[in-house]
């Protein structure tokens, strides 16, 4: 173990392991994951090969033979639940398969879609074949030519009341599907997204169970053109796939009608809302943060604060003694406020699932009352997370110089698998719009006198026009703080609806209006789900029942987070002169102040995220801080130096070379 290092945990100054069992929600659940950690790393049907080595076709391959293995034995073995994506069991299992697997979408998005979409009676039929792996499937709802707006999907599904039957069509080169995860090569069965047609009439978007391989041969179906998209940026572990139907016949029972429905006769009748189509959507939205985005910021962080406590390079004094990187306060200013933001996130998430987990029963109880808000709050989650975790983690990469570069490092997978979150499961842009809706109509109801609670009830308070911080202490404050946010949130979304009220009554129309200010509406967006983040992780904190020094350590936490953002985008907190010059040089010294006295901390902060070597796949952030022999090690294995002369490259030098 690297004697930095352990210095560095000598300076801890809280008990590492009791931050571990509250991240984790208890002792129990600590030692849960780790027995499941520990049986699946120390399986040797388990391993993985070295990072950075292997074509993409053998890590396909790999993941396919590994998860196939997973799911019908190991998991089976040790009767892990792997039914519900938000029981703890689930949630330590992904974590420790430590990257995009196959059959993730299978399990992710296929399984919980047949009982978000299915009867009782399609899912006892559907969802014990496909836990167990007996039916492979995907999620085919983008096409070649849209994937965000759904109400244009063009493959069709048409009831033939003759045979009882839906003919399932592509019919042109924009509407085959395009991307779903696991079709290009496992697949056998698709849920297709499809307009459902009966009678003639177009009832929009539903779900259908089509199979596209024969069972027993794997080869596609009669009418079905499916494979790989070809190579992509990242995610080699999955086939991404395309999928043409020409006239695929599935009986009636596969269109899965718990919110709708086709009889006998082919006429249409709806029950909820429609809009119960997206739900599935919701769901892995909030499924994503977490398995996805916030673990690969912990990683980097981890990552990151290691290594910058053993890397050495240069001093504080002329020919002094060098000092660890770390030491220097912009690598702390690199590194701390993504540790922050890291747990600030993951307290956010704890939140935001157990809200979703009431609002499904509510779903249940037919009450869809807090339906438009939880689509607000898991669909800015995702962009908000999505869009910060592929900043922090790409601002941790180069925080580690050169070695970072390395695939050895861990960080430019983690950073290429993360990028791609900014885009599936709804593009960015394309959910920061769907809060401003939401926010839109929220300002119209305050205007009308209605009252508006849970995660907007603020913007019917009323606020200081000004912040009353005179001193830098202030500035950790959380109610402070969060005034600040609420201001800037409140501010931001009564211009962007002054505007949109002022363009209507010029004559625009509402959607050209909402066009020309969408800039506008995506940064109030931002700004209402950057307060959730900061008051929702703040609050988490404070009901915390733990020791004084980890409170006191995460209160400081929640304070850098949101003095980050002030000190790093003022302008929105200065605008209308709610911050002055003077409280935005007092809210930069306040956060240096923050900076240095979190800075012993760093190695225990990140101890604590607890990931194992083997998970963190990184040479220059394991635990023993022991960077150097692990980066000659790995260059040893490269496949490039498994002769001391590269055949096939010498053959080019050799008629040149002078042999003197
Ligand atoms: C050990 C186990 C291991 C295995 C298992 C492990 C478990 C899992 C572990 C995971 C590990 C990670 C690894 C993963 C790897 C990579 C995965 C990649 C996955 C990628 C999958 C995908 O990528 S899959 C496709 C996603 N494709 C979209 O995401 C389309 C976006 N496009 C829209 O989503 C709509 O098209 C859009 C824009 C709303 C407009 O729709 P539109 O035109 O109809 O909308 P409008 O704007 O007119 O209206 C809007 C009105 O709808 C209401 N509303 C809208 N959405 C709603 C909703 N969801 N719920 C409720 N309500 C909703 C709203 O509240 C408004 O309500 P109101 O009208 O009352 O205001
Ligand atoms: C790795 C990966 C895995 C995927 N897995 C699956 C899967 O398993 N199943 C599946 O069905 N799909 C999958 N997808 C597809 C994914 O869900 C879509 O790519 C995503 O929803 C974005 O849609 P799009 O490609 O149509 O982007 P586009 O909508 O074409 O986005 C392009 C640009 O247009 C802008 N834009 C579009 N509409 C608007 C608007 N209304 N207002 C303002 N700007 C707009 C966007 O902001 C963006 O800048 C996957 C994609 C990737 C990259």
């Amino acid at each position: 173990e690297s004697q930095l290092i352990i210095k560095e945990r000598q300076q801890t100054t809280f008990q590492v392991e009791e931050l571990i069992n509250l991240l984790d929600g208890g002792k129990e659940k600590t030692a849960l994951r780790r027995s499941i950690e520990q049986t699946i790393l120390s399986d040797p049907l388990m391993k993985t090969d070295k990072i950075g080595y292997l074509t993409r076709e053998q890590k396909y391959v790999q993941s396919v033979r590994r998860m196939m293995y997973f799911f019908t034995d190991l998991a089976k073995r040790n009767k892990w639940n792997i039914e519900d994506p938000h029981c703890p069991e689930m949630l330590f299992l992904s974590r420790s398969l430590s990257s995009v697997v196959a059959f993730m979408i299978h399990m992710g998005a296929f399984v919980p879609s047949i009982s978000s979409f299915g009867t009782l009676e399609q899912v006892s039929k559907w969802q014990p074949l496909a836990k167990e792996c007996l039916i492979i499937g995907c999620y085919a709802q983008t096409e070649l030519g849209h994937g965000t707006n759904l109400r244009r999907l063009e493959t069709t599904s048409t009831f033939d009341r003759n045979t009882q039957e839906f003919i399932v069509n592509t019919p042109n080169l924009s509407s085959m599907k395009w991307w779903p995860g696991d079709m290009g090569k496992s697949a056998n069965h698709a849920m297709v997204m499809a307009q459902l047609i009966t009678n003639g009439e177009n009832h929009g978007m539903q779900a259908f169970i089509v199979p596209i391989r024969d069972m027993t041969t794997h080869k596609p179906l009669p009418g079905v053109e499916v494979g790989n998209i070809g190579s992509i940026m990242s995610l080699e572990d999955t086939d991404n796939g395309y999928l043409r139907l020409n006239n695929v016949r599935i009986p009636k029972e596969n269109m899965l009608a718990k919110y709708a429905n086709v009889d006998r006769s082919g006429r249409f009748q709806q029950t909820g809302n429609n809009r119960l189509m997206y739900a599935s959507m919701m769901n892995l939205r909030i499924v994503l943060t977490r398995e996805q985005m916030i673990h690969a910021l912990q990683k980097a962080c981890t990552i990151a604060a290691r290594y910058s406590c053993v890397r050495k390079q240069g001093s504080l004094t002329p020919n002094g003694p060098e000092i660890p990187i770390m030491d220097y306060v912009t690598q702390q200013n690199k590194v701390i406020p993504r540790i922050a933001l890291a747990y600030a996130l993951d307290f956010t998430i704890m939140e935001v699932r157990h809200r979703y987990v009431q609002f499904l029963a509510d779903v249940t109880r037919g009450d869809l009352s807090n339906m438009a808000e939880m689509h607000a709050i898991s669909s800015g989650i995702k962009a908000n997370a999505s869009e910060r975790t592929v900043a922090g983690v790409e601002t941790l990469r180069r925080a580690c110089g050169g070695h970072g570069y390395s695939m050895a490092s861990g960080l430019p997978y983690l950073l290429l698998s993360v990028t791609g979150s900014c885009t599936y499961e709804g593009e960015n842009t394309v959910l920061y719009l769907q809060v401003a809706r939401y926010l839109i109509k929220t300002a119209a109801n305050i205007s009308m006198g209605k009252s508006v609670d849970g995660s907007s009830a603020y913007l019917a308070e009323n606020t200081e026009a000004r912040c009353s911080a005179t001193s830098q202490e202030e500035f950790y404050d959380h109610s402070l703080l969060d005034a600040c946010f609420k201001h800037r949130s409140k501010q931001l979304l009564q211009s962007v609806a002054m505007d949109l009220q002022g363009l209507l009554a010029e004559g625009k129309q509402q959607m050209e209006a909402w066009n020309l200010l969408s800039i506008q509406l995506v940064n109030s967006a931002k700004a209402h789900i950057e307060r959730y983040i900061v008051a929702t992780s703040a609050s988490f904190v404070r009901k915390l029942n733990c020791s004084l020094k980890v409170k006191k350590l995460l209160n400081q936490l929640c304070s850098l987070v949101a003095l980050h953002q002030i000190t790093n985008f003022p302008g929105d907190f200065l605008k209308d002169g709610y911050l002055d010059s003077h409280q935005l040089d007092l809210a930069r010294k306040a956060e240096v102040k923050l900076l240095q006295s979190l800075r012993h901390n760093v190695v225990g902060l990140v101890d604590a995220f607890d990931f194992r070597d083997e998970i963190l796949g990184s040479c220059i952030g394991a635990y023993d801080g022991n960077a150097y022999e692990r980066l000659y090690d790995y260059a040893k294995n490269d496949v490039m130096n498994k002769n001391d002369v590269h055949e096939e490259s010498y053959q080019y030098l050799r008629p040149h070379l002078h042999r003197g």
